[in-house]
């Protein structure tokens, strides 16, 4: 289990949201809805351990996340030329990955990776072929639970269906957990089992009994 508990974030003394608390089982996928601004690549960047909490804390299976090592929550993030070393060829950067040789071909064919894109640095793909680099990367190592920030959308509506159709594969077959954001209410639909919301944090001398807590089953 995925569990964040009584989360509150803040940038610069404002906060952002407030004792937030979600516990993602393995096997769900679960929407983070809510407004622009109100937190979501916080709350992404805080599950996977990219950036701290000012206050709760992010356990899986009652433990803290690891410090060290391959973390077991990966986040795909929005910007994918921002998540890769722009000196480094796409090759290069599977090669550090985790996963032995015959999974990462076989990550590379179910997400239409082509062979003579790995010779190229970052800025000589596209941003969808460029994010398709990033989501196996995500998966090759080996992870329990993802997090996908906007992950697609950037992309044209063909591409955004090739990568979801082999990402729900995948989370299919290895049973992972599944956090994910996006402003399409289509694409929400087809995937997420579950939608949690992420209210905007009222100022604490207005309410301060503020909690985010609001769910609905899907
Ligand atoms: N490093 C930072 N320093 C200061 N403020 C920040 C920082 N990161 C985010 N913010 C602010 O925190 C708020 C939440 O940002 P965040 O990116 O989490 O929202 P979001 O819900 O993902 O938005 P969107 O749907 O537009 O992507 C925003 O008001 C943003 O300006």
């Amino acid at each position: 289990m995925l569990e964040a508990r009584n989360l509150t974030a803040a940038f610069d003394g404002r906060i952002i949201f407030r004792d937030l608390s979600l516990a993602v089982a393995p096997g769900e996928r679960v929407q983070v809805a809510a407004p622009s601004g109100a937190g979501k690549t916080t709350l992404a960047r805080i599950l996977a351990g990219y950036a701290l909490p000012q206050a709760g804390e992010v356990r899986i299976d009652g433990a803290p996340l690891p410090k060290r090592g391959t973390s077991p929550v990966q986040l795909i993030g929005q910007h994918p030329e921002r998540a890769v070393d722009a000196r480094c060829r796409m090759g290069a950067m599977l090669a550090e990955a985790p996963a032995g040789e015959e999974e990462l071909a076989r990550l590379r064919e179910a997400f239409g990776i082509q062979d003579r894109w790995l010779s190229r640095y970052p800025h000589e793909l596209s941003g969808g072929e460029l994010q398709r680099f990033c989501i196996v990367r995500a998966l090759a190592a080996s992870p329990r639970y993802l997090i996908a920030d906007e992950i697609s959308t950037m992309l044209d509506a063909l591409t955004q269906a090739q990568i979801w159709r082999a990402l729900l594969a995948e989370v299919e077959t290895r049973g992972l957990g599944l956090v994910l954001t996006t402003h399409s209410a289509a694409l929400a639909a087809r995937i997420a089992t579950r939608v949690v919301g992420v209210g905007p944090a009222v100022a604490p001398s207005v309410d301060s009994s503020w909690t985010h807590a609001c769910q609905t089953s899907r």
